[in-house]
């Protein structure tokens, strides 16, 4: 059993490595050992580049502060513990390891995003892995999984519905449509039975050109589809970057239940980044892992005598790990003195390296506090969301800017979507810029829109007011739908961080009459998630107390701002503007605008050659100007 130490996450190759202990942080460790069954699974998804572990000491990151290198001994230690117990381990990944922090991010200029930090992925015994959205931003990233990372799993690297279009090995003037890695896989796990594993995306329609997503419904009805499950397996492993909760787990699984109304079915899903569980029948378990390797899933099953010809419900467990050391000590009973091993540790040195290549820990200021992304209220001094676009943006796209040199008023718009995550006090290195804003977005402009126009797009776009919603609602319901394709799941993540916070203020407020009834103290656990999903018991592997949190529009934009660098000189509301946007939500913005023209019968009608490029900074750079400017 673990010993009771606490490990400082340094920054490690990421910034100052000034941290120390006395700030009365500690991790809280797990309490229950696993419950290990005859097939047993650890499960990450959503990774985006979080390979060095959460370095800073504001709650609740520690909780997430192990590396990938220790995960790496975490895995070879827990299959060392299978092959004793003579069980089946496997290692699975839904997708999405590009876009997050500078190990995926960080590349310098004309070299392939993820590129350097997927050869760390590699180092790991996964057993199948499934392709994500965020793979099919960039045609070269794609490529990159398709001609170097796919190849290295060997046939385990799964994109059941998503194609790359490449040129025709046998006729290089032609081009070929083929599935980035493969479309299923079948194997004998070490314990001997059979598997047959598929890699399914969620409908995703941003995929970039050169890429395809074929619908989940149009997947199901394909020849190969039709062969790839007709034999029965031992089980199905369903292995994809779709949400486990309301998307189309049940097309796939239903096509394969008619078929094999009773072999168990396996489901590993992600997207979503939120911790959940959910059962389609008693003989499958579908669960999500997270995000940000801030947890490792855990999922086991306990087959009948007859497996797949058993009918009664199977013995399934799910767990939520944190991903820390002493998750990782106590569920391998190992401690600070035999956890580590030569394996792990090489893979931390190396990606500490790579974080050195790419100049990381480059300092481009101090930020002065704490910026959240959802736990402190927007608009707020603490807000991430208000200094990203009512002071970032405004300040470092005023960095030589001849229109805002010549006085024009600007309205800056972003998606909330495109801040991926909080901004902690002190040295603000480039790492922390890429955590915090990590897209290539750029940022366009319409010029000349009456200032009365400009002012109600960011309330369209947020669906506020009785007015709009009534105007609105079937074109927001479409855009929504439209959003949810693209990728966009913050409303999902964000309403499940509300949902665990409001039972956090209901049982406080039962705890505290509890206290003053009994006049006894209170429990005091660490900040941390605090899941409920819909499978039995309970799932969190370390009990916390639910983190603040406040709700954020999806949209976000500089007007009306008073902190803004570029004042708005507005006399009436036909005063022209520059409405300013990343170029990810153009296509809303210019409807919307063409909308409101509409309605106001100027006669106005603008169309993508009225659109130009505002600024050559892109919204990753945006963060590391303004801290020169503002923090330094
Ligand atoms: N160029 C981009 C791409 C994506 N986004 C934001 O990310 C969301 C998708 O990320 P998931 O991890 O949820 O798959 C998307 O909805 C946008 O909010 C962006 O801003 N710019």
């Amino acid at each position: 059993c673990s010993d009771e130490h606490v490990h400082l996450p340094a920054k490690r190759g990421l910034g100052s490595p000034s941290l120390s202990l006395g700030l009365g942080w500690t991790i809280a460790a797990p309490t229950r050992p696993l419950e290990w069954g005859d097939l047993n699974v650890l499960h990450t998804t959503d990774t985006h580049g979080w390979l060095l572990g959460h370095q800073e000491l504001s709650p609740p990151e520690p909780n997430y502060s192990g590396t990938f290198g220790d995960f790496a001994d975490f895995v070879q230690h827990m299959k060392e513990t299978a092959l004793k117990k003579r069980v089946d381990l496997l290692l699975l990944d839904s997708g999405d390891i590009h876009d997050g922090t500078g190990l995926s991010d960080g590349s310098p200029p004309g070299t392939i995003d993820g590129h350097d930090s997927n050869q760390f992925l590699k180092r790991l015994p996964y057993d199948a892995l499934a392709i994500g959205n965020h793979e099919l931003y960039v045609y070269n990233n794609t490529f990159d999984m398709y001609s170097d990372f796919a190849l290295h799993w060997k046939g385990r690297y799964l994109s059941s519905n998503v194609n790359i279009t490449v040129p025709d090995p046998s006729d290089s003037s032609q081009n070929v449509s083929v599935p980035v890695g493969s479309r299923f896989a079948k194997f004998r796990t070490l314990m001997g039975r059979r598997v047959t594993s598929l890699g399914v995306l969620f409908d995703f329609t941003g995929f970039v050109d050169g890429t395809n997503v074929q619908p989940v419904e149009d997947m199901v009805k394909e020849q190969w589809f039709a062969e790839a499950i007709e034999e029965e397996p031992d089980l199905f492993l369903l292995v994809g970057h779709m949400p486990v909760s309301e998307d189309n787990w049940p097309i796939v699984f239903d096509a394969i239940r008619v078929i094999h109304p009773t072999t168990p079915i396996l489901i590993f899903g992600g997207h979503a980044h939120v911790r959940d569980c959910v059962q389609l029948d008693g003989r499958s378990m579908a669960l999500a892992s997270g995000r940000y390797m801030e947890t490792v899933g855990w999922m086991s099953v306990k087959f009948d005598n007859k497996q797949s010809s058993g009918s009664g419900n199977l013995t399934f467990s799910r767990r939520y790990l944190d991903t820390n050391r002493l998750t990782y000590e106590f569920h391998t009973g190992r401690n600070n003195r035999t956890f580590e091993t030569w394996y792990g540790s090489s893979i931390t040195r190396g990606l500490e390296e790579l974080a050195e290549n790419y100049d990381l820990s480059f300092e481009y200021g101090i930020a002065p506090r704490d910026y959240t992304i959802s736990r402190d209220p927007y608009p707020s001094n603490g807000s991430s969301l208000t200094l990203f676009i009512e002071e970032a943006v405004p300040i470092a796209l005023a960095v030589n800017n001849t229109r805002i040199a010549e006085g024009i008023p600007a309205l800056f718009l972003t998606n909330s979507g495109s801040q991926r995550f909080d901004i902690f006090q002190g040295s603000f290195t480039k790492n922390d810029e890429l955590t915090a804003s990590p897209y290539t977005n750029e940022f366009w402009f319409l010029s000349n829109v009456s200032y009365g126009i400009a002012n109600q797009v960011l309330a369209v776009l947020n669906v506020e007011g009785s007015d709009l919603r009534k105007r609105g609602l079937e074109r927001t319901r479409k855009r929504m739908e439209e959003m949810y394709k693209r990728g966009d799941v913050e409303m999902i993540y964000n309403k499940w961080l509300e949902e665990m916070y409001a039972r956090e203020v209901a049982r406080a407020r039962e705890l505290e009459l509890d206290r003053r009834a009994d006049n006894t103290t209170d429990i005091v656990s660490t900040m941390g998630y605090v899941t409920t999903d819909s499978c039995p018991g309970i799932g969190d592997d370390t009990p916390h107390t639910a983190l603040p949190f406040f709700s954020t529009p999806g949209y976000i934009s500089s007007i009306d701002s008073p902190s803004t660098a570029a004042p708005l000189n507005i006399t009436s509301d036909s005063t022209p503007v520059d409405v300013v946007f990343v170029d990810f939500i153009a296509e809303d913005v210019l409807e919307i605008i063409n909308d409101l023209e509409a309605e106001s019968g100027s006669g106005k009608v603008y169309t993508e050659d009225d659109v130009g490029l505002y600024h050559n900074l892109l919204s990753n750079q945006v963060l590391g100007v303004f801290a020169q400017e503002a923090w330094n």
